[in-house]
């Protein structure tokens, strides 16, 4: 999760990892520190890009930097993603013979944002916690679709399906393959959020639409996002990261990307063995040993170019990568 902070308690650093336990789960929260930029009147766009969460904090002796909260909640509309979460928060409470800013004028200015509002003292440790934990627990709550996908069961899921299956064993059995590959595009898409947004400064996740598989893929470019926001998996899921045009990965016209991906790392070696268990849906020719056998086949590659792993087909959920990609990043630490 990470939060930009506004002010300098973390002097020196630019960001710091922090555990918070929020209704008995423990969340690892990355805090940003903007570090004095803020003297220049802009902050780098990159702090916004992947921001969840925002304090946007002025000192309650300086009515100059409560006057300035209107530019950064300006620049956090504009360059922060939609979903961030922001609270207000005057520090310095424990100035109080000299402050210059009323609380309720700090109180006033936090409703019109529709923020929540703290006043805090860093020198006594106020509720400095407490506006942590709730910038975390709106954070949450905001994610909170994606956090259930992550967290559901996905056995739960997958008993229920063949459960129904089982009550008409045939004609039930097609259906609950669909359920089951239907929910694991729905986690595959929010996981590869998840991991995006959980590593977002080392880890770019790519994605490569294609159709060559089952057509499961047959908007037209343009369509593309549309049928992510709305279809499936929906509810105004918006990729959080980048997704290319489609391109074929097998066959004569296979995107160099993939050419040189399959040459190197020739197949998951979770999976060694099949290919396409149905002929009907070989639709490429060449066929190749080597080819991808299935959408959400996923490679990680070091980012000088050198496949890394491609230890994972259709079958490894998403998530499950993470692990590699932690031993990737701490190879390949500078
Ligand atoms: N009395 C009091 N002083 C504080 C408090 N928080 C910070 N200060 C003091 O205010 C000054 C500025 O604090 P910084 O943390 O450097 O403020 P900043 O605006 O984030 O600074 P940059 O990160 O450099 O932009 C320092 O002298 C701090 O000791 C507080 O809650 N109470």
């Amino acid at each position: 999760m990470n939060f930009i902070h506004r002010t300098s308690l973390l002097l020196g650093v630019d960001f710091k990892m922090k555990t918070l336990k929020i209704d008995g789960i423990k969340v690892r929260v990355q805090i940003w520190d903007t570090a004095g930029q803020e003297r220049y009147q802009t902050i780098t766009k990159q702090y916004y890009r992947r921001a969840q969460g925002i304090i946007l904090v002025y000192d309650i002796t300086s009515s100059r930097s409560f006057q300035h909260i209107v530019k950064w909640a300006s620049d956090v509309d504009e360059f922060a993603p939609d979903k961030v979460q922001r609270i207000l928060v005057g520090n310095k409470a424990d100035e109080e013979q000299k402050r210059k800013v009323p609380k309720e004028q700090g109180n006033k200015l936090a409703k019109t944002y529709g923020m929540e509002f703290f006043e805090t003292s860093a020198c006594t440790n106020c509720n400095i916690n407490e506006s942590f934990t709730r910038l975390t627990e709106l954070v949450l709550q905001a994610h909170k679709k994606e956090m259930d996908a992550f967290q559901g069961s996905t056995d739960k899921y997958l008993d229920m399906t063949y459960q129904e299956g089982e009550q008409d064993n045939n004609a039930n059995s097609q259906k609950a393959c669909a359920h089951v590959s239907m929910m694991a595009k729905l986690l595959t898409w929010g996981q590869l959020n998840l991991l995006q947004s959980k590593y977002p400064h080392r880890l770019v996740v790519l994605g490569f639409p294609c159709n060559q598989f089952g057509y499961q893929e047959n908007c037209s470019n343009g369509e593309i996002l549309n049928s992510l926001k709305y279809v499936r998996p929906g509810d105004g899921y918006q990729p959080g990261f980048t997704v290319f045009e489609k391109c074929d990965v097998n066959g004569t016209n296979t995107h160099s990307v993939f050419a040189y991906l399959k040459d190197k790392l020739p197949y998951p070696d979770d999976d060694p063995h099949t290919l396409i268990q149905d002929p009907k849906f070989l639709i490429w020719s060449p066929i190749s040993r080597t080819d991808i056998s299935w959408n959400f086949e996923k490679f990680l590659v070091v980012a000088r170019g050198e496949p890394f792993l491609n230890g994972y087909s259709k079958k490894i959920e998403t998530i499950n990568i993470e692990p590699d990609i932690q031993r990737l990043l701490r190879l390949t630490k500078t």
